[in-house]
């Protein structure tokens, strides 16, 4: 569905990222706010490593998702030099954010149990469609306004079938990848008029359209002149992305991935020796990801990337003081994540499945995780009113 900008205005620059930039806007009737990610084909960084196939893909991800902690599409344009998509607006900032927001900088068990255990649902549904996310750090799992949690950056993910097993004729292709994808739930957002018109998301590349056309070019212009000082002080806190942007190699056997992408903290050991890897890599990334938030740091960091990637083969994880005895259940569980060899690691039988039976996740309410879980912290009202940028306003109206 295309996105109709005759209805929005841009209220500020959300972020600003290797793929692009993302702003929050508003729907000129109802007020709805989502967030649009617009891509610049004609930038610097779109011609290197293979920008536009992965805006694509990322995309493509997107139009299939349906699940209460990945974000839906809500629509898209494209012109010559643009492409552009919607989804909800999560106005709670990161995990990253809200951590170095806590006093100690680490977060309780049971708030860590909450948000690892929305992750891990996320990370459940996209490997069940075969999808590697390869980019979980806490600057990409957004708060929503209800303090549930979503994931956001896809183009590093990667279609992977779950096992290595040799392909076959007879193995049905993954089940998001299926005939033009499965229909999403129907969301009340998505319901919202923003859009010309409502239809499922349409998998292919969004056709342009004039107007969407003559408003996206003006969004670049916006862009170039957008407020930097809001993205300025949030890299403060955020780690720089991924380790690399190359382009994926394609020479990749069933079930395996040679290409190295993450975030150096975060990436596992049989990304860093090369050898290929599956699914199990975000299994890895969760054990990382709790480690960071129990003890405020992540368990690999050397001086620079080169010890980084010794200390990812090489150093034993280290848990201070009598966290042995005091978290026996949260150390299993990071201890079992953060395994070397793939084959053994939490996940990697029995996926999604296995690492909810942890006993960490003992009486966490799997199915209605959106619904009975309280979450440990919801955001205060979002008054993004006041912080329009520019002339957002006036903007919008001379795109007519
Ligand atoms: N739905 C959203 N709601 C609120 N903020 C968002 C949303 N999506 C993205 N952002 C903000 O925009 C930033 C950049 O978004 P995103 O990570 O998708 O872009 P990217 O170009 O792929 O970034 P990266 O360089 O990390 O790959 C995010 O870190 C986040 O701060």
């Amino acid at each position: 569905m295309d996105i109709d900008l005759d209805r929005a205005r841009a209220l500020r620059v959300l972020g600003r990222g290797a793929m692009g930039t993302v702003f929050l806007v508003e729907a000129r009737y109802g007020g709805f706010r989502y967030a649009l990610k617009v891509f610049d084909k004609r930038s610097a960084a779109a011609t290197r490593h293979d920008a536009e196939r992965r805006a694509r893909w990322e995309l493509s991800v997107l139009s299939r998702l349906a699940h209460p902690h990945l974000p839906c599409l809500l629509g898209s344009a494209e012109t010559p030099g643009l492409l552009a998509w919607a989804v909800p607006y999560c106005p709670g900032g990161d995990l990253n954010e809200l951590r170095y927001a806590l006093p100690d900088r680490v977060f309780s068990p049971a708030a860590i149990r909450f948000y690892v255990a929305e992750i891990v649902s996320a990370l459940g549904e996209l490997h069940a469609s075969g999808v590697a996310y390869r980019d979980l750090k806490p600057e990409n799992v957004l708060l929503r306004a209800d303090g549930h949690v979503t994931l956001t950056d896809f183009d590093l993910s990667r279609l992977l079938p779950p096992k290595t097993e040799a392909p076959s004729s007879a193995s049905p292709p993954p089940r998001m990848f299926q005939g033009g994808g499965h229909r999403p739930r129907v969301s009340a957002r998505s319901e919202i008029p923003l859009f010309s018109h409502a239809t499922k998301p349409d998998p292919s590349p969004p056709a342009a359209n004039p107007s969407a056309k003559q408003q996206l070019q003006s969004l670049v212009r916006f862009i170039m002149k957008g407020d930097r000082s809001e993205l300025s002080k949030k890299a403060k806190s955020a780690r720089v992305s991924p380790v690399s942007r190359k382009p994926a190699s394609f020479a990749s056997s069933w079930g395996k991935s040679f290409s190295f992408v993450g975030t150096e903290e975060y990436v596992a050991p049989e990304m860093v020796r090369g050898e290929g890897h599956g699914l199990a890599v975000d299994w890895w990334a969760v054990g990382v990801l709790a480690y960071e938030m129990a003890y405020g740091r992540t368990p690999f960091k050397g001086k620079n990337r080169k010890e980084t990637f010794r200390n990812v083969l090489l150093k034993d994880v280290e848990f201070a003081g009598d966290s042995r005895r005091r978290l026996p259940e949260l150390t299993d569980l990071i201890s079992r994540l953060l395994e070397r060899d793939p084959r053994k690691r939490l996940g990697y039988q029995g996926g999604a499945d296995e690492v909810r039976d942890h006993p960490f996740f003992a009486g966490v309410a799997w199915d209605m995780l959106d619904v009975v879980s309280r979450p440990p912290y919801i955001p205060p009202p979002a008054d993004d009113g006041d912080e329009v940028v520019g002339d957002g306003e006036e903007y919008f109206d001379k795109l007519h």
